[in-house]
């Protein structure tokens, strides 16, 4: 038999189980679950991605609840045995699920949670971040300063590019999207163009009202466009930023013919997930472009890149820390938390997954309700009138 996996125990007498497969940041989190009468057991095994069989033991024979992680397989097998332990509660620490099988949950009467909202600003940050290291060349400066190959100031020396005035291109103008848009919309005063399968009515709004306040102070204004197609997007935007979800319509999306439709000097961001990018087709292409450039927080295969990407002078590269600042971590936490908590309590469902801001204020108690569930509907759970 496999030997257990290390676990720390959180009030061994509590009436529910609950599993985290992972440490996870901030107290307010455990307090929360061990002040409502759960046991918490959290999984401190040294080993970054834990798998099946391994979930399947911290889960055992008896578990009320499990909060797990994006790099778990939550499909069929997972949900199957956490039924079986009389479990009806799970939530990934992540808003992004496409590592969970929601119809193998709704086979079981499993909820899903996720952690949105909390991360919006913190993913945006980084894509903004990502954008200017790539315009402004600065990893590439950074190395070469560091291999002690300045010797002084010259014309041509990292020159890259300017965003004032230019075109950000985002496709996915969700919460995140439409977040990463204003910032680089109301900060570098670039134009917008946006593709998404819905209107972001109040992106739109907002890029005419400071189109209108810059205007109104003698300054050129900014516009925005809403694209009929993603191509159309590729073709005109100079900065390109990915914030889809994952899924059958995603995935692969920018590919190599999609590549080529881009302008050479373009700059293309993705912190949404990688396989939304053909990663091979991007290799080649940055090879053959080296005034394209990208910045990666996600990767096809992770935690691998794909061959010579790593070796690649145009493309910044970081381990999928878009949502990584303390306090959206801890509150990730706690969302992922009562998620599972509100689930075994049999608290309704909170009516708008976009305001969650009430489950995060640390000085008050959290509302009695699920923040987010996103097979609510087909569990027929009920919502919260708070
Ligand atoms: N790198 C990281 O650490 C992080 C990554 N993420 C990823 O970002 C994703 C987006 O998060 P949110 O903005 O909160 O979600 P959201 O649901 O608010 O936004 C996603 C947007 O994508 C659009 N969309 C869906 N299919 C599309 C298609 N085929 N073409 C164009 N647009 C399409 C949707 O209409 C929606 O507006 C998550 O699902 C997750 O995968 C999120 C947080 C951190
Ligand atoms: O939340 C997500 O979807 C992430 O990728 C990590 O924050």
């Amino acid at each position: 038999m496999a030997k257990p996996l290390q676990i720390e125990v959180y009030n061994p007498n509590g009436k529910y189980r609950v599993v985290s497969t992972k440490s996870m940041p901030g107290t307010r989190w455990i307090n929360l679950l061990v002040e409502q009468d759960c046991r918490l057991e959290i999984c401190t095994q040294k080993k970054t991605i834990l798998s099946v069989e391994d979930i399947i033991s911290l889960i055992g024979n008896k578990c009320d609840g499990v909060i797990g992680q994006l790099t778990e397989d939550w499909g069929e097998t997972l949900f199957s045995a956490l039924s079986r332990a009389g479990g009806k509660a799970f939530s990934n620490m992540a808003v992004g699920y496409n590592n969970v099988d929601v119809n193998a949950a709704n086979k079981y009467g499993v909820a899903v949670g996720n952690t949105p909202g909390v991360l919006t600003e913190t993913t945006a940050e980084l894509a903004a971040s990502l954008s200017l290291s790539a315009a402004r060349r600065i990893v590439e400066a950074d190395n070469f300063m560091r291999a002690g190959l300045y010797d002084g100031w010259l014309p041509h020396l990292f020159v890259g590019n300017l965003l004032k005035g230019q075109t950000v291109g985002v496709i996915g103008a969700g919460r995140i999207g439409s977040a990463y848009a204003r910032m680089m919309v109301e900060g570098f005063k670039m134009n917008l163009i946006y593709y998404d399968l819905y209107q972001a009515t109040r992106l739109e709004k907002f890029v005419t009202a400071y189109g209108q306040f810059l205007k109104a102070n003698g300054e050129q204004p900014v516009t925005w466009k809403r694209a009929s197609s993603m191509e159309e997007v590729l073709r005109e935007a100079d900065v390109i930023s990915l914030h889809p979800i994952l899924d059958k319509t995603t995935y692969h999306l920018i590919n190599k013919e999609r590549l080529a439709m881009m302008k050479k000097e373009a700059i293309l961001v993705n912190c949404s997930r990688g396989p939304v990018i053909h990663e091979v087709a991007l290799v080649e292409h940055l090879k053959a472009n080296p005034m394209f450039r990208v910045g990666l927080d996600v990767f096809e295969d992770e935690p691998y890149m794909k061959p010579g990407l790593a070796d690649m002078k145009n493309a910044i590269v970081v381990p999928h820390i878009a949502s990584a600042s303390k306090w959206t971590r801890e509150g990730m936490a706690t969302l992922a938390a009562l998620n599972v908590l509100g689930k075994i309590k049999g608290y309704p469902v909170w009516s708008d997954t976009n305001r969650v801001e009430p489950f995060l204020d640390e000085k008050s108690r959290p509302p009695a309700a699920c923040p987010s569930i996103v097979n609510s509907k087909s569990l027929g759970l009920p919502v919260s009138k708070l």
